[in-house]
């Protein structure tokens, strides 16, 4: 794997102190504790009350606002105290940085939200997912052989935190992404993966003359169908029902686009191959594939590289057992190797994400 500038001088080499290196190494030893302390400080509203007392807070005070024990108090502050989210000064308690920033960057809370509601129980069972090649933790939730087909059973709290966190990243691309897509003009596309039709929606509000039809699973054409029949512009989108993991499932087709947006990382590479291929047959000399992906290697800072590998590992526990946040070479090797060529990668979409745009290779 080749990293560029600032991941390269972020992860080629150390650069802690011995003494900033044991204490990360005992903060992730604590995680668990940490994460539910600092999610609880924000959930019981002693983050937003400590950045909005100018003198800080004593701990009685924090215990009465909140409405909860001396004892609750303490332990939260004295946890918060020692993992950085708060300051202590003349018997005050004051917010941190870094808990200004649980009040003040939306992707934390979505980020913490999806944590909590639908990775933090599975993850225990994250050792026999990567041994088995299996969603071990999707247990908790239900028998389903991936998640997503249990999404429209998920608990309702579970269901929301994972919209919460798919929809967020790939709403903030949709503007750009659409003047990306419309730049060839099509009048038809083909959505594959298009859960609840929001890009769907997007395209046909964007062009009066687009036709659009969401290819994903039964399930997801029914919450589809359910989100959207309503409006008036969805008689130009058009449900598909398919199991892409079926090698026999083809592609409708020809159109002149194919939009896949965060839908080739529920996949392992051999699937991957295998959509990317029959997507190809289906296509012409005209058709405009476009894989619109979070590429973790691809990322300006290196925070948002972190964040994705992470990402990663609920895709092991909870979603399917084989996929991944994928490094941009490999998903590339896979495309070309299905006989695409990629024609033009746009980087810098949205919060993160990058587009590939494949035609097919006739040489
Ligand atoms: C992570 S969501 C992406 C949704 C949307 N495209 C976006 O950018 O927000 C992945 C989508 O792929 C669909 N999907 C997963 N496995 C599938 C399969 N085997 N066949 C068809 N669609 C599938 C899911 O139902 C879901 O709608």
């Amino acid at each position: 794997m080749k990293l560029e500038a600032p991941l390269k001088q972020a992860y080629e080499s150390d650069h802690l102190t011995a003494s900033e290196a044991q204490r990360m190494a005992h903060l992730i030893a604590f995680a668990p504790v940490v994460f539910q302390v600092a999610r609880l400080m924000h959930k019981f509203g002693i983050f937003s009350l400590l950045r909005d007392s100018d003198n800080g807070l004593t701990m009685d005070k924090v215990a009465e606002r909140v409405g909860i024990s001396r004892y609750a108090a303490q332990v939260l502050l004295e946890s918060s105290l020692t993992a950085g989210t708060v300051l202590l000064k003349d018997e005050r308690f004051y917010l941190s940085k870094t808990g200004w920033f649980f009040l003040t960057d939306p992707m934390i809370e979505v980020n913490m939200s999806f944590n909590h509601d639908v990775n933090y129980l599975g993850l225990f069972s994250l050792e026999e997912a990567l041994l088995n090649g299996k969603p071990e933790g999707l247990k908790v939730f239900g028998d389903w052989p991936t998640i997503y087909e249990g999404l429209s059973s998920l608990p309702d709290q579970v269901r929301k935190s994972w919209f919460g966190f798919d929809h967020f990243y790939s709403d903030n691309s949709f503007p750009q992404a659409l003047e990306v897509v419309f730049a060839h003009s099509p009048k038809t596309l083909l959505d594959v993966g298009g859960n609840t039709g929001r890009w769907s929606l997007q395209c046909v509000n964007h062009s009066p003359d687009v036709q659009v039809t969401i290819m994903d699973l039964p399930q997801q054409i029914g919450l589809m169908k359910s989100q959207t029949e309503h409006l008036p512009e969805a008689d130009r989108i058009h449900g598909y029902q398919a199991d892409l993991l079926d090698p026999e499932t083809s592609f409708p087709g020809p159109f002149d686009a194919i939009w896949m947006s965060q839908f080739l990382d529920c996949f392992s590479e051999e699937q991957v191959f295998s959509i990317v291929s029959r997507a190809g047959k289906s296509m012409t000399g005209n058709t405009r594939l476009f894989v619109m992906e979070t590429f973790w290697d691809r990322q300006r800072f290196e925070t948002s590289a972190f964040c994705l590998a992470q990402t990663s590992v609920y895709f092991t526990a909870m979603a399917n057992g084989n996929s991944k946040m994928y490094y941009s070479g490999d998903m590339m090797r896979i495309i070309e190797k299905a006989g695409l060529k990629i024609d033009k990668i746009h980087d810098n979409i949205g919060l993160g994400h990058s587009i590939l745009e494949c035609v097919k290779n006739e040489e």
